[in-house]
């Protein structure tokens, strides 16, 4: 995806002026005499506190909060605006979608399109990830709600996660159960997190953790109660922002860059097998009945 210098129309007929990575257009952005700051895009949410460099990203993607290419993009632009911006050192995820933190990938980009939009789906993906894996800034997941495929990903790809203690919730890398296969950088970040023994037999069996399991198997390192998600990913927060920044930051990409390097190393050759694997008959069968199962869920 190009996040250079243009021009990008998003659905409501909004129109965004980026230069390299700054976003100038007609974007709401409002500071209160408190020092906080609050920027509105139509789907992602993004609170600040200046005096205390934190700022907050709320998934706003209704119903599931579905990575579409549209909301990575304006994702994506949030995130470098936030990175570039000295003023802030830490960031909180989260969702204002209830129940859900994100139902991870948009099924509906990878079905039934053709082979350019998938190239140029995964290209955003791959974006996401590295930006968000590689932030210099302490990030920590308030994750309140479910968080399946995709959407774990976001998570582990923080530094800290918190997690709503509600069975509901539950977390996981599950594509094989949609008959795909997780790519090999989403299985390296969970076998950062979990080791790789548990890693293998969770991605095998396509495994979604309820609260209590996520936490004894390490996907998650905090549950909380529900009304206690935020207050808690603050308070993770400063503790982490009281270590120097220079040398947290050299540690973090001291134990991440060969992770991502693994994929900076071939990004397009990665393009190309999401590309062929997706437009299989059998995948775009496979993906197709999932949909539709959960489509037929509610009814
Ligand atoms: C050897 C070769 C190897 C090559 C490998 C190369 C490349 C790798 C290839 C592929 C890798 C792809 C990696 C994929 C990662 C993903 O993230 S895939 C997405 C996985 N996500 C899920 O499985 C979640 C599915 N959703 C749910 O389980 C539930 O919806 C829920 C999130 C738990 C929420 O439940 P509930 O509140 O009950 O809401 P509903 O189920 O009723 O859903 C509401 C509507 O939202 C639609 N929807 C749900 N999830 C998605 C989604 N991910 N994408 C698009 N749409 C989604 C759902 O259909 C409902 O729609 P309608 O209202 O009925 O229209």
């Amino acid at each position: 995806m190009a996040l250079v210098a243009g021009r990008k129309t998003f659905a409501a007929g909004k129109t965004l002026l980026l230069r390299a990575g700054v976003w100038l257009g007609a974007e709401a952005a409002a500071r209160g005499g408190n020092g906080a700051r609050r920027f509105v895009s139509q789907r992602v949410l993004v609170e600040s506190d200046v005096t205390a460099g934190i700022a907050t990203i709320k998934f706003k993607n209704p119903p599931v909060n579905s990575l579409s290419l549209e909301f990575l993009t304006e994702f994506i632009i949030c995130l470098e605006k936030l990175e570039n911006d000295k003023t802030y050192r830490g960031l909180i995820l989260t969702s204002d979608c209830p129940g859900i933190f994100s139902a991870g990938l948009d099924l509906r980009e990878m079905c039934g399109k053709n082979l350019a939009h998938y190239a140029e789906y995964w290209r955003a993906i791959q974006e996401t990830w590295l930006k968000l894996y590689l932030s210099n800034m302490v990030l920590v997941a308030a994750i309140n709600g479910a968080s399946p495929a995709g959407g774990c990903l976001m998570a582990l790809s923080s530094d800290y996660r918190v997690l709503a203690d509600n069975p509901r919730y539950r977390i996981g890398l599950n594509e094989t159960l949609l008959g795909i296969v997780a790519p090999f950088w989403f299985k390296d970040v969970l076998v950062n997190t979990i080791g790789h023994r548990a890693a293998e037999h969770a991605l095998q069996l396509g495994l979604l953790f309820q609260p209590t399991e996520a936490l004894q198997v390490g996907m998650v390192d905090q549950v909380v109660p529900e009304d206690q998600v935020q207050s808690t990913a603050l308070s993770v927060m400063t503790e982490w922002l009281a270590i120097p920044d220079h040398a947290r930051q050299l540690t973090k990409s001291m134990m991440r860059k060969a992770t991502a390097d693994n994929l900076i190393k071939q990004r397009e050759a990665d393009i190309q097998n999401f590309v062929s694997f997706v437009s299989r008959d059998s995948i775009q069968k496979s993906l197709q009945v999932y949909l539709e199962k959960l489509k037929q869920k509610k009814h």
